[in-house]
């Protein structure tokens, strides 16, 4: 593994701080006190959607930021920071690392997903965290310069759709045949699964949901107990 330790050491916990854009949670400050509390307790970085976010954040963290922009194109799948310009926007707002949907899928301007790691790479000098769904996607991601890869997609593409997070066998795939670190995202629901994902080869893992998902564990709680009948 070539991958400079320097900004994400290996068993990084990385804290995804997002909120839903109706929920009262997807607001700077809000995100930004997520993101502090989560490095306060430990974890090594965080990641964070949108420019007015990641500056927010910037404000209150040393710590390293993987920064996205999800964006949605009409006529395009892909929307994890799908363009260059939306990688500078990142960039400028103070991300270190940059995570870009590096699925096989179409992209906007032309651009492949290596194009567009390749451009962030030497025009923005960061490093890029290729977001994919399938091994393929992934060895495809590690060619182009990625300087790692997540399985952040699998599960949400027309690859993958019968297939539900967290991608412990895609993880495993890659682990074995990939030499760039491999980072364990989406699904993650427990401290168990964490350490599960790092015993597949994991080399760091990324949780959102079950950290920071209010909107979402609320509502499995609700759906959950709406569901028992009442004893009377
Ligand atoms: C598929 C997609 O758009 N995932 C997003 C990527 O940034 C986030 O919405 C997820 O919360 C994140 O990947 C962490 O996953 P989980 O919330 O399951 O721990």
């Amino acid at each position: 593994m070539t991958y400079d330790q320097n900004l994400i050491p290996p068993q990084s916990l990385i804290v995804s701080c997002q909120a839903p854009v109706d929920s009262p949670l997807h607001d700077p400050i809000i995100i930004a006190a997520m993101a502090k509390a989560s490095v306060n307790q430990g974890a090594v970085g965080v990641r964070v959607d949108t420019p007015n976010h990641i500056k927010a954040v910037r404000e209150q963290i040393t710590q390293p930021i993987i920064g996205l922009w999800k964006q949605q194109i009409p006529g395009y799948e892909v929307y994890i920071t799908p363009r260059f310009t939306d990688a500078m926007a990142i960039a400028q707002a103070g991300a270190d690392i940059i995570a870009v949907d590096a699925t096989l899928r179409n992209r906007p301007n032309g651009e492949t997903a290596n194009t567009l790691i390749l451009k962030i790479k030497q025009e923005l000098g960061k490093q890029v965290m290729a977001d994919v769904d399938t091994l393929e996607a992934a060895i495809e991601a590690a060619k182009g310069g990625a300087d790692f890869v997540g399985t952040t997609l699998y599960g949400y593409t027309k690859a993958t759709e019968n297939c539900s997070p967290p991608g412990f066998e895609l993880l495993e795939n890659m682990v074995k045949n990939l030499e760039i670190p491999v980072i364990c995202e989406g699904g993650i629901s427990s401290p168990e699964s964490a350490q599960k994902a790092l015993e597949l080869g994991a080399y760091a893992v990324v949780v959102g949901t079950a950290i920071t998902g209010i909107d979402i564990q609320v509502k499995r709680y609700q759906t959950a107990l709406n569901q028992m009948e009442v004893k009377s």
